[in-house]
């Protein structure tokens, strides 16, 4: 059976914010888990390339990494980790550079992985790396979904605004979702919505969606001091029920708009998208 197929349709999440330390990893893995305990077959990859966080936030020690998969070392089932709730992992190597210095050879290695790669999967949730990194943009703008993790500090606010214009006018996407995490309660996180809503009106033309929000909760500081998922070690805390909400919305309806046929296709489309040329400058 090749990756994707099944009857539930594919999905490819990029989780993504403008600024570092607002809760992208944490939301990234966590919705992952609660996406795969409702069902779905996750594969959760840790594209920050540079700085491996996926592995660190679960206490996973990998041997091998996607460096191995990019030399032609090994295949991705062979680096993949098994995490919580069967979510499988794809760990980013520590440290070898930025996407941006792949190799042609190793660009259409990496599509080819994918396309090949047998195990199943209808959900690929993507940890981009902060900031606005040419690679960072062709990732997410290859998913079906992006997900904007925001807090309510100026800097954040800022970051996703920046972040939601180059996406938009560099990369051509037109809808965003929005997450507020760390917020008081619900209507803090609306109000924070509310705030990014009126300023990428005003000024852009792109959809923005309110997806929810995450309370701040010490359990999920707590989780990561453990390192250990929230969602999986501690299920009924705040922020874990939280998350299983949005997974719930996520995983009903579509949150985007195009249609995703398969993780190749996916890897097929961050090429085309002009990363070819400038991945091997
Ligand atoms: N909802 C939350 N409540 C309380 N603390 C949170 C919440 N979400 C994230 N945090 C904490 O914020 C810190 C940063 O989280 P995380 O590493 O997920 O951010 P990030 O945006 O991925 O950062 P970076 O891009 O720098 O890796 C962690 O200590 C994490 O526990």
């Amino acid at each position: 059976m090749g990756a994707g197929s099944g009857s539930v349709p594919m999905k490819v999440i990029a989780v993504t914010s403008g600024k570092g330390g607002v809760g992208k990893t944490s939301v990234a893995v966590n919705l992952a888990i609660s996406m795969a305990k409702l069902g779905r077959r996750v594969i959760l990859f840790d594209a920050d390339l540079s700085l491996a966080n996926v592995d660190v936030a679960l206490g996973l020690r990998p041997r091998f990494d996607i460096s191995h998969v990019l030399d032609g070392e090994k295949s991705l089932e062979d680096v993949m980790l098994e995490g919580p709730s069967g979510v499988r992992i794809i760990p980013a190597a520590s440290g070898i550079g930025a996407l941006s210095r792949l190799s042609e050879q190793q660009q259409a290695g990496l599509i080819s992985a994918f396309s090949e790669m047998s195990v199943p999967v209808d959900t690929l949730v993507v940890d981009t790396a902060a900031g606005l990194d040419s690679s960072v943009l062709r990732f997410s703008s290859a998913c079906q979904d992006i997900i904007v993790v925001v807090c309510d500090e100026p800097t954040s606010i800022t970051d996703a605004y920046a972040m939601i214009k180059v996406l938009n006018q560099d990369c051509g996407v037109k809808s965003f979702n929005l997450l507020s995490n760390m917020v008081e309660n619900e209507a803090h996180g609306k109000n924070l919505f509310a705030k990014m809503d009126k300023v990428v009106g005003r000024f852009l033309d792109v959809k923005l969606s309110y997806l929810g929000a995450v309370p701040r909760d010490h359990q999920m500081r707590r989780a990561i001091r453990e390192q250990v998922a929230v969602s999986h070690t501690y299920p009924f805390c705040m922020s874990a029920r939280a998350i299983t909400r949005l997974a719930e919305k996520i995983g009903g309806e579509p949150i985007g708009e195009s249609a995703v046929s398969g993780l190749g296709f996916f890897f097929e489309r961050i090429v085309d998208s002009g990363v070819g040329a400038e991945l091997s400058t």
